[in-house]
């Protein structure tokens, strides 16, 4: 059989993503011959320091290039100011719409002789919700006043409903082909705060229930949660998780809480997913606090190309990748400071490498 050759943009952005992202493009360089898996690299701009240098945060080369040339892509974060910037406003929650990247899909796991074990997905809706940007300001008898839209639409929330089934089903799938897991069942719980937000998330629940009722989804147990009791609960037995489904915001912010499970940030990987297409994305930011220092832990980008590569249906590739992730992390001896270690990058880099 002929090699498949993948054509992957890279677009490391801002800050730490500058010091991730050729981990992701090393790592798919290394990858086994026996793969038949040959890749071709397209570096492309997107955050802060383009916005300052061209006056695009997402430049159209950007966004034409990874529709009309890409296979897959990898992204690393951006800088985005905490003060309104005329002109600017934030490529990758505008990627996702761009390129109609519905699902954002978070993996959140521990290594398995991890004493508390964790092994969850956060299945997070990823172009509506507060996402939609539409906001004003306008004075108001008490001052000014800020409003903002909440969309939630019957077609997004059936989709990203659909996506947490499937991916359920397919977990199942794997643990029934005798892989140790810490789930007997497939569980989708579904989140939200229709208790107060009868009409939004209301529409989300009713939906995500609707999609989730289908034949496809027959054996996959469902339950729900609302969201501020889910993170009480997410943070006392994160174990009872298997997959989670949320709207845009709520998926943000669980995703960063579920981190902390884990051990860190760094660790946790990404894929905005679309038909067709899909962008690895480590969850964390651009840390400045860490920025320049050669410290960023590198495993979150790495988890998410092994992420980029399941989408694109090469399972086996990806499996390679996170074989050799959690040798690294089991054997524990060269993390960086955030796993409270003191490696360097580039030595974590190398090390897993090594292992591949
Ligand atoms: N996908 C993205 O582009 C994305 C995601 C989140 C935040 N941001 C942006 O990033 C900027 C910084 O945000 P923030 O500081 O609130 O969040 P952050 O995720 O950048 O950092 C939070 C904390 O986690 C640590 N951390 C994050 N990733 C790490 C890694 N790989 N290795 C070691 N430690 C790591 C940081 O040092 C920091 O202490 C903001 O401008 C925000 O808008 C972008
Ligand atoms: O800072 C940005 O430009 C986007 C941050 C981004 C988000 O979806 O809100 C990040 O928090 C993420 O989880 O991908």
């Amino acid at each position: 059989m002929a090699a498949r050759t993948l054509r992957i943009g890279l677009i490391p952005g801002d800050g730490i993503g500058r010091e991730v992202i050729p981990a992701g493009r090393r790592i798919l360089e290394a990858l086994p011959a026996s793969f038949k898996l040959k890749f071709s690299f397209v570096d492309l701009d997107a955050g802060f320091e383009t916005f300052k240098q061209t006056g695009a945060a997402l430049p159209d080369k950007t966004v034409d290039t990874l529709k009309n040339e890409c296979d897959g892509a990898l992204f690393g974060a951006v800088s985005s100011p905490s003060v309104k910037t005329e002109g600017y406003s934030s490529p990758i929650v505008a990627l996702r719409k761009r390129l109609a990247l519905y699902a954002n899909v978070r993996p959140v796991r521990t290594v398995a002789t991890a004493k508390s074990p964790v092994d969850l997905v956060i299945v997070r809706e990823n172009t509506e919700d507060l996402y939609v940007k539409e906001e004003k300001t306008y004075d108001g008898p008490d001052g000014k006043v800020a409003e903002a839209i909440k969309r939630i639409t019957e077609k997004a929330s059936f989709n990203i409903a659909q996506m947490a089934g499937d991916i359920a089903v397919r977990r199942q799938r794997v643990r029934d082909s005798g892989a140790p897991s810490i789930h007997k069942q497939p569980l989708v719980t579904v989140t939200h705060k229709s208790n107060v937000l009868s009409q939004t998330d209301g529409l989300f629940r009713e939906t995500a229930r609707k999609a989730l009722a289908q034949d496809a989804y027959k054996n996959v147990k469902v339950e729900e949660q609302i969201v501020d009791s889910m993170v009480y609960k997410l943070f006392r037995q994160p174990s009872d998780y298997d997959v989670i489904v949320a709207p845009n915001l709520y998926g943000d912010i669980l995703s960063d809480g579920a981190a902390a499970l884990v051990g860190s940030l760094g660790l946790v990987p990404s894929a905005n997913v679309g038909k067709g297409f899909a962008i690895g994305e480590p969850c964390h930011g651009s840390a400045p606090d860490i920025e320049g220092k050669g410290i960023a832990n590198p495993i979150a980008t790495l988890r998410s190309t092994a992420l980029m590569l399941e989408f694109m249906n090469e399972e086996a590739a990806a499996a390679a990748i996170y074989a050799a992730v959690d040798a690294n992390l089991e054997e524990g001896k060269l993390l960086t400071p955030d796993m409270g270690g003191s490696a360097k990058t580039d030595e974590v880099v190398e090390d897993i490498l090594k292992r591949l």
